[in-house]
């Protein structure tokens, strides 16, 4: 996990969480799971309208973790409460615990930008900024005063986002002039360059075409090697494709199931999870 910067911990404004606290057992029962996040009784509201409720979900270290579920179920208010981002929607409240390695990230002493440092985050559009290709990867190094041996994190951020091939003669363009896929894979590309621990990504296949939606699927697997992902999909072949473990939420806001994929995919424990996929609803 990570290049250069200490895995496992949590910078916050005055004290640093070393070591994950919580583990879990495989379904094989041998080896322990590093749990990367976990929600604990978690409840968003907007106004007084609740979006989620009482969300209990250990989110392991390394793998893909797909959130599905109808539209307004409360998938992004869920992948936006772990880096905090709904802070910035004024009428979003959160009750209960959301922890990062072991730390509460709504605890009075978590600064938001430092965490997400930690866990950065892909959106549904391509949202490149109006910069050339290599500001745009460099731009979180950046921000982070992290000056020394920008051009090579670049290149590696880029290789990664498995789009250094395609752009290696042009870094000096703008990325706005790169196709969709390859706008989303700069986005991927900025959102690893400060070597984040996690990365939500927000239906970031929805608006690409199929070989880009191949192509990004491809990478999150990839990516997952060495970072935990969390992507909302409301593509449920996507999901059983790319994913290793699968939430479930329906109307309400509820966190119906979560389990392996196969198992979700196969023979959920819910009639009403089993309907969902087969398609009766949603
Ligand atoms: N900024 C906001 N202000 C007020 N209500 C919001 C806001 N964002 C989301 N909501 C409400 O919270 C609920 C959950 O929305 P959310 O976007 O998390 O669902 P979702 O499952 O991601 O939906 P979709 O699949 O359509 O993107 C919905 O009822 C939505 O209207």
């Amino acid at each position: 996990m990570g290049l250069d910067a200490p895995t496992g911990s949590l910078q916050t404004t005055d004290e640093t969480v070393a070591e994950p606290e919580s583990t879990t057992e495989t379904r094989a029962g041998t080896e322990p799971e590093s749990i990367a996040l976990e929600a604990r009784d978690l409840d968003v509201y907007y106004g007084d309208d609740q979006a989620l409720q009482s969300i209990d979900m250990e989110i392991p270290e390394g793998e893909v973790t797909a959130l599905i579920g109808p539209s307004g179920c409360g998938k992004s208010t869920f992948l936006r409460c772990i880096n905090r981002m709904n802070d910035l929607i004024d009428i979003a409240r959160v009750d209960g615990d959301l922890h990062f390695n072991g730390k509460n990230v709504y605890d009075d002493d978590v600064d938001p930008v430092a965490l997400r440092r930690k866990i950065g985050m892909v959106f549904q559009k391509p949202n490149p900024f109006p910069k050339s290709i290599r500001d745009n990867v460099a731009f979180g190094l950046r921000v982070q005063g992290r000056d020394e041996n920008v051009d090579a994190k670049v290149e590696q951020a880029l290789e990664r986002a498995a789009l250094l091939e395609e752009v290696e003669d042009q870094l000096d363009s703008s990325g706005l002039d790169l196709s969709g896929g390859q706008q989303q894979r700069l986005c991927i590309a900025r959102a690893i360059a400060p070597d984040p621990e996690v990365l939500l990504m927000d239906e970031p296949a929805s608006a690409l075409d199929p070989i880009a939606t191949a192509k990004i699927e491809e990478l999150i697997e990839e990516l997952s090697e060495e970072y935990t992902v969390v992507v909302v999909t409301h593509n449920m072949q996507q999901a059983a494709r790319i994913s290793d473990k699968t939430a479930v939420f329906l109307t309400g806001g509820e966190l119906v199931e979560f389990d392996d994929t196969e198992k979700i995919f196969e023979n959920p424990e819910h009639d009403r999870v089993e309907d969902y996929i087969t398609g009766k609803f949603g």
